[in-house]
């Protein structure tokens, strides 16, 4: 039977307010994990999840990861572990949900049009701000349920475990041995039934989906070095080998303009498709205008959705991030940089390897940087890789979850895949043994790691209805 909802949607309604003041000093703290000076502020947000959780009565921890790799000055920021209510029910069904409390980098300069770290509601009920989608609404949105439980008087449906870690835009530093171990007999995570992660977003603004896959990301640098300092360019070049020469030619034999990779054997690594996957692209509610619209332009790959959607889950992509050390403000400096150092990530798809990926990558950027002939030094490096996660939505974890959508949104989802990565899925799969289900608030729109991101206030109030119907319709599902 259906659970009566009617006073929790109530009590989300009549709380709007009071959970977007709660975004709003969640946004305030600027969280960037990729950012060392921040630290103290990415610790500072997982200790205000923590209060707010304590507020609510929720049993809370803040577990240390130990020191960050390649940066041993650094403390990784803790996990905020956490189980509500405080004390286990034994006839109640036990769910998993993680989610991240850090944040991409932002800057005003960056080319926002308010303040990246001060929540902006405009008329149209878009909330600007970094992290107000990616993850800190849906983070929030766990905080909410449990609080309009409360406030409504209800019942509070299963034991809620939750996982809230502050290095994930970094490549979930330290958090993969922490879930191993306490997912163990008797350890923290040890009795979860299922698990929920809302982190990634809807196809397009209108239909809601639930998220079955994942790419995996391997994020590399390359550092090419020579001359001892930055040099004066008229009174060295022509006479001296340049770095960001070099730079530019290695970088630029990694990808050609229609997004196809250069570098021998990789497409060799991915899982052919086949007739029944082809098939699976046709029904999905995706269009070209949903396409346009959030890359703002029309200037896509290809000029079909089906081949569109495959190039965001299902086959290798391979992007260029930046470089460190190269000139960049505005304006004119003639200087040669000494030492710069390429970033570029390759999101890889199943059945490619993480390690096989890497040999590719170094032998073919020695063989390009050979090729140049150049006295400088080059170095290739992973800096981090999180694995491609793809899973059966036949589950009643997915079941429950498509009931809730449809109470909600009076729509039956999409089953999606999602183009970026969560690295921590698979490992919440592997160690805990239960299936794992994306549920996303935000929709393609909101401009994840770009300017301006947002959430929309209906996204938002509608998601955390959603998040605790969820909960309620699990508690509902026969065991399988
Ligand atoms: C989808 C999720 N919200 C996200 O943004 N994930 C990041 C994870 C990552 C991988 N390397 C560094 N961060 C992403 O897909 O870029
Ligand atoms: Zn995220
Ligand atoms: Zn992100």
């Amino acid at each position: 039977m259906a659970p009566n909802l009617d006073s929790f949607f109530k009590t989300v309604d009549d709380n709007a307010e009071h959970f977007i003041d709660r975004l709003r000093k969640a946004v305030a703290i600027p969280s960037v994990s990729a950012e060392d000076e921040r630290r103290p502020d990415v610790v500072k947000m997982g200790m205000f999840l923590k209060e707010q959780l304590e507020g609510l009565g929720a049993n809370m921890e803040a577990r240390p990861l130990g020191k960050q790799p390649g940066k041993e000055h650094l403390e990784l920021p803790p996990a905020i572990v956490g189980r509500y209510p405080a004390k286990k029910d034994d006839s109640k069904r036990t769910i998993l949900v993680y989610g991240h409390y850090d944040v991409q980098p932002a800057n005003l300069s960056d080319g926002w049009n308010t303040e990246p770290f001060k929540l902006s509601v405009d008329d149209k009920g878009r909330m600007y701000g970094r992290g107000s989608t990616d993850d800190k609404g849906p983070v929030l949105g766990w905080v909410n349920v449990i609080e309009s439980h409360q406030k409504a008087g209800i019942d509070f449906p299963v034991n809620l475990l939750m996982c809230f870690e502050g290095m994930e835009e970094y490549g979930s530093e330290g958090l993969d041995d922490f879930i191993i171990a306490e997912c163990k007999p008797g350890k923290f995570f040890a009795d979860a039934d299922a698990v929920c992660i809302s982190d990634n977003y809807w196809l397009g603004t209108e239909k809601p989906c639930l998220t079955y896959g994942l790419r995996g990301c391997s994020y590399y640098s390359i550092e090419i070095s020579g001359p001892g300092q930055d040099l004066h360019s008229g009174v060295f070049g022509g006479t001296a080998q340049e770095p960001m020469t070099d730079l530019v030619r290695v970088m630029g034999s990694l990808v050609d303009t229609h997004g196809k990779i250069q570098i021998p054997g990789i497409y060799e690594l991915v899982a052919p498709l086949s007739k029944e996957e082809q098939g699976l692209y046709e029904n999905i509610a995706f269009t070209m205008d949903n396409l346009y619209e959030s890359l703002g332009s029309t200037t896509g790959i290809f000029d079909n959705k089906e081949e569109t959607l495959m190039g965001r889950w299902r086959y290798p992509s391979l992007s260029l991030h930046g470089v460190e050390g190269a000139f960049s403000a505005p304006g004119a400096k003639t200087v040669i940089p000494a030492k710069v150092v390429g970033k570029f990530s390759i999101r890889t798809v199943p059945d490619m390897e993480p390690h096989e990926v890497d040999s590719l990558v170094y032998s073919y950027v020695q063989e390009q940087f050979k090729k140049l002939g150049s006295k400088n030094k080059m170095k290739c490096h992973l800096q981090h890789s999180g694995k491609w996660w793809v899973a059966s939505p036949k589950h009643w974890n997915f079941t429950a979850a498509a009931k809730a959508v449809e109470k909600v949104w009076h729509v039956q989802p999409d089953l999606t895949r999602e183009g970026g990565s969560i690295p921590v899925t698979l490992t919440f799969e592997q160690a805990t043994g239960k299936n794992v289900l994306l549920l996303p608030m935000g929709s393609s729109t909101d401009a994840a790691h770009s300017i301006n991101e947002k959430l929309d206030r209906r996204n938002y109030v509608e998601g955390i209805k959603l998040l605790g119907t969820y909960l309620n319709f699990v508690a509902e599902e026969p065991m399988e």
